[in-house]
């Protein structure tokens, strides 16, 4: 944990590249978004908000503060710098450091500070496949949304690179652990319904930012899955829906927690250029995309075919996807 609040600022700046051209591909539906301040040093500010949260508790008022300046980012902002202010703070990766240090434990817990609300965490580690374990119900941008629940499933591995994960069976954490991660989560997902309305809202009146929010129907999934892949493990070129019609997959957010990231630890995130009149990837064009700590991209779930490269080192990544219809 001690590696995270190195890089929590009080204030930081938040760095938004309008659509990423290189001289391979321009890709306008992806976006990067550095959260943390100590990781924004070599993107190319497009354009920038500036985050001033306080340590006060509330992700409203955090949200209150953020001055947008993007009429892409106006459009997604509300889910987004939502999820950027969590995870900022420290829950996640306490929940990350409780992942790596358990072995083979799940715990189920109550959150005490959120009456009825049950947070569940399934944990296991395997050689050569990766984790997927996921947070959610408070999530859930509806009213009265359920706690936290947290799923597991085994990532795919190489050989099996295109089959879906599947769900592992549910173990026992140890229960104090669990119980100290389910209380930072729920304290800090509580707001998260009230925080969107609240972002939508400002963007609507913003005047100038490209008027209305678009796609008013958005729904959070309810889960954020962590991922982590191991070397052997990659994923291939996919998109994560296909015309809607598998998923309502709209807007893939993902953020990495890889903090001693180097060039040549590999495990990029592979943008791929797609062919001109076809629904298909040109997979002799891309963008990879360096899995740094702190580092936040997303994308149209539903336009933009992508793949991870295997990693020398174990890599870490949170994915939250936005639905519609
Ligand atoms: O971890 C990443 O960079 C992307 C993962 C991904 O594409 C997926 O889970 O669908
Ligand atoms: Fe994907």
């Amino acid at each position: 944990m001690a590696w995270f609040t190195e890089s929590t600022a009080q204030s930081f700046s938040l760095t938004v590249l309008s659509g990423l051209e290189t001289d391979k591909l321009s890709c306008p539906r992806a976006f990067f978004f550095e959260v943390f301040a100590d990781a924004a040093a070599d993107v190319d500010a497009g354009c920038a908000a500036r985050l001033t949260p306080e340590t006060s508790s509330e992700v409203e008022s955090e949200l209150a503060e953020l001055v947008l300046t993007s009429p892409q980012l106006v459009e997604l902002s509300g889910v987004l710098l939502a999820l950027a202010l969590m995870l900022a703070e420290s829950l996640i990766v306490a929940l990350h450091v409780e992942a790596r240090t358990a072995t083979k434990k799940i715990a189920a817990s109550s959150c005490p500070q959120c009456p009825g609300r049950t947070a569940e965490v399934r944990f296991q580690f395997k050689r050569r496949t990766s984790l997927i374990f996921a947070l959610g119900g408070a999530l859930r941008a509806a009213p009265g949304g359920v706690g936290p629940i947290f799923g597991v499933a085994r990532r795919r591995s190489r050989a099996s690179a295109g089959v879906d994960g599947a769900a592992l069976p549910a173990r026992e954490l140890p229960r104090k652990a669990a119980q100290k991660v389910a209380r930072k989560v729920c304290l800090r997902l509580a707001g998260l319904p009230s925080a969107l309305l609240a972002a939508a809202a400002a963007c609507g009146s913003s005047g100038d930012e490209g008027g209305p929010v678009e796609a008013p129907r958005l729904r959070l999934h309810p889960h954020v899955m962590a991922a982590t892949y191991r070397r052997g493990a990659e994923y291939h070129c996919h998109k994560d829906s296909y015309h809607g019609k598998d998923n309502l997959r709209m807007l893939t957010i993902l953020l990495y927690l890889n903090r001693d990231w180097r060039p040549g630890d590999d495990g990029e995130l592979r943008l791929f250029a797609q062919r001109p009149g076809e629904d298909a990837a040109d997979e002799s064009r891309f963008v990879d995309v360096a899995p740094r700590c702190g580092r936040l991209v997303m994308f149209r779930s539903r336009e933009v075919w992508h793949a991870v490269r295997e990693p020398r080192e174990e890599r870490w990544a949170l994915t939250l996807w936005v639905m519609a219809e």
